[in-house]
This record gives C-alpha cells, structure tokens and sequence, in this order.
C-alpha cells in the first residue's frame, strides 16, 4: 500500500503539490493521472525519497521510503529511465544495482529475462533505444521483487509491442497482489490498465475514483447517439417522452434518459429510418477533460471536452 498523506510540496513560490492525500491499494493497478504540471513526478519523486515534503508524508508499506529497511525490495521504481550511466551494459548496471541492495546475482538474470533484455545485456546503454532504455528501467524496477511500484509514465517511447507488454505487466504485478501507482497524462491508456484513477490538476487532487465512477459523475453515463433521416421528427418524439435530446448535426442526436432500444422503437413509430444507433460511453476522457478544465493553463479547441464512442470502462484489459 501506498499511502499519500497531505502532502505538500513547494519550490520557492510554486506549489507543485498542494495537500494531497490518497492511497494506492494492494493488488490493485492506481493510475495517477493529471496534465503537465500537475505535480505527479513531485508526489512520485517524494514517494522515493528523492525530494523531501515541505509538509505531509508518502507512506509504502507503513514507512517513510528513508525508513525503509530494504527499500528496493519494497518499492520498485522508474522515474526517469534515463538515469543510467550510459557507458555501463544493461547487465552491470542491474549487477551493481543488485550489490548495493543485497539482492542476489542470478535475480539479475531473472528480471532481464522478464523484461526481455537478455540478447542485449551485454550492450552499452547508450546504444540503448528509448524503448530498451524504458524496459531496463523497468527492470531495475522488478529487481528486488518489491511489494509496490511506482512507475512515471512507462509507456512514453514505446513502441506498440512494448506497450502491450508494460499493460500486461501491470496487471500481473497487481494480479500478484502487488500495489501498482502508474502514471500517465493519458487517459485512454490508463482506462485499459487501471483498476482506480487518482486525477490532480495544479497539485490538488481532482478525483479518486474507479472508471465507472468518473463516467458516471460527468454525466457521461446513459447517452445514446443516434443517426437518423428525420432528426427534427425524432427530437421532437423524444422530448415528449422526456428525454434530454442535443442535435449535434449532420442527423445525429445524443439523448438522455431513455434507452436504446427505445429510441429504436420511437424512430420506428414516428417512420424515421434509423442509420446508426449506440451506446455512447467514450465519456472517459470527456469526464478526464471536464475535471482538468480549470487546471490547464490553455487548452486548444482542439483539444476540447467532445464525444465519441470508446470502449466501455472497466470492460476489456
Ligand atoms: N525542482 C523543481 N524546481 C522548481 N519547480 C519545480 C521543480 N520540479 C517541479 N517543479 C514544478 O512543479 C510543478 C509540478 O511538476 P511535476 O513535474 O511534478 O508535474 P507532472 O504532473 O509530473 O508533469 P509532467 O506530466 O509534465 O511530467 C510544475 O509547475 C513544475 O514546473
């Protein structure tokens, strides 16, 4: 477990973490996700005993990390995989890592295997791709077979096989009972791993809160989106039957408070054809985009609260 207890930390004038409490659980993948600036490298980097709080705690496991006894073997960790002495092989690295921490040779093989590496450990790193860079990070992390993780954005310069292979890795750590805080300021990539969200914005926390949850308190929950010939004809339908009806053009309606299928049969009995009909739930990053609205400096149009049709929170992994 991990747990964050008020904490605050400041630089000078800028406060990157603003009294934050929450916990990541046992067994369970916590993304941690916020927009640049929001202050999660700040709360990773004071988990590790890299910065000190200017007030509250980071427990793992009960313990400040400085009290751990053996904190490798507690709490793994990537910050920055760049951290690395580029003229070292993957594998001394990983030995002179181990040696420090009293963890046995052969663990070095192990996580090198785990983490893929074993046909280049012998390679300098700075030969390393961003890729490799990011799963010797990785397996530096594992070395100690630490109760916890904590990892700062591990799929950043992955390519789409090492993407799959960090969410997969995510979810045996926890499925292993391990506690897994993840970080990303992306939403979609955590939707597929993590079990909670813990979103901050300008260092405060904005929400702690499984998938369904947020989706559900952004009002996200329960839109369907239909296509139609007659939009004018079926909105009109619809209200009487008290939906909630938004004409977002081109024949599309989205509509609230009345389900599906029922849309289905009021097109049917007001003669509207109907062209497409869903279950609008890509409400996650809407909900994601809602909360840090006030927390982004200057958000693009682009870039905007929208729709769209995404896969079901908390469905597939
Ligand atoms: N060593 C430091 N000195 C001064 N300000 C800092 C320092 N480290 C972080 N900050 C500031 O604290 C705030 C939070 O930064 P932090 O790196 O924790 O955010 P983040 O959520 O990890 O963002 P990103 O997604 O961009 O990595 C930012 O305003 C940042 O400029």
């Amino acid at each position: 477990m991990i747990e964050v207890q008020a904490l605050t930390k400041r630089y000078g004038t800028t406060t990157a973490v603003d009294d934050l409490s929450f916990t990541a659980r046992a067994g369970e993948v916590t993304g941690f996700l916020g927009p640049n600036g929001a202050g999660k490298s700040t709360t990773m980097r004071v988990a590790v005993g890299l910065e000190r709080p200017t007030a509250g705690a980071v427990l793992v496991g009960g313990c400040r990390y400085a009290e751990l006894p053996a904190p490798l073997r507690t709490l793994g960790t990537m910050l920055d995989a760049r951290s690395v002495h580029p003229g070292l092989t993957a594998r001394r690295h990983l030995r002179a890592l181990a040696r420090t921490h009293g963890i046995p040779r052969a663990r070095v093989d192990e996580v090198l295997g785990l983490t893929g590496l074993e046909s280049v450990a012998g390679r300098r790193v700075r030969t390393f791709s961003l890729g490799m860079g990011q799963r010797l990070g990785i397996a530096a992390a594992l070395l100690g077979d630490p109760a916890a993780l904590v990892l700062d954005e591990p799929v950043n310069g992955l390519d789409a096989d090492g993407v799959l292979w960090v969410r997969g890795l995510v979810r045996r750590m926890a499925a292993e009972g391990r506690t897994v805080l993840l970080s990303s300021h992306l939403m979609h990539e955590l939707a597929l791993v993590a079990d909670r969200v813990v979103v901050i914005g300008r260092g405060r926390l904005l929400a702690d809160a499984t998938l369904e949850e947020l989706v559900e308190r952004s009002g996200g929950a329960g839109v369907v989106r239909v296509r139609t010939s007659g939009p004018d004809v079926l909105a009109a339908a619809l209200r009487g039957r008290g939906a909630v009806v938004d004409d977002a053009g081109g024949g599309v309606l989205h509509v609230r408070g009345v389900p599906g299928d029922e849309v289905g049969a009021v097109a049917a009995r007001s003669g509207v054809v109907v062209l497409e009909l869903a279950g609008e739930v890509g409400s996650l990053e809407q909900a994601y985009l809602a909360l840090t609205d006030d927390a982004v400096p200057h958000r693009s149009g682009a870039d905007g609260v929208r729709g769209g049709q995404q896969r079901v929170p908390g469905g597939a992994r």
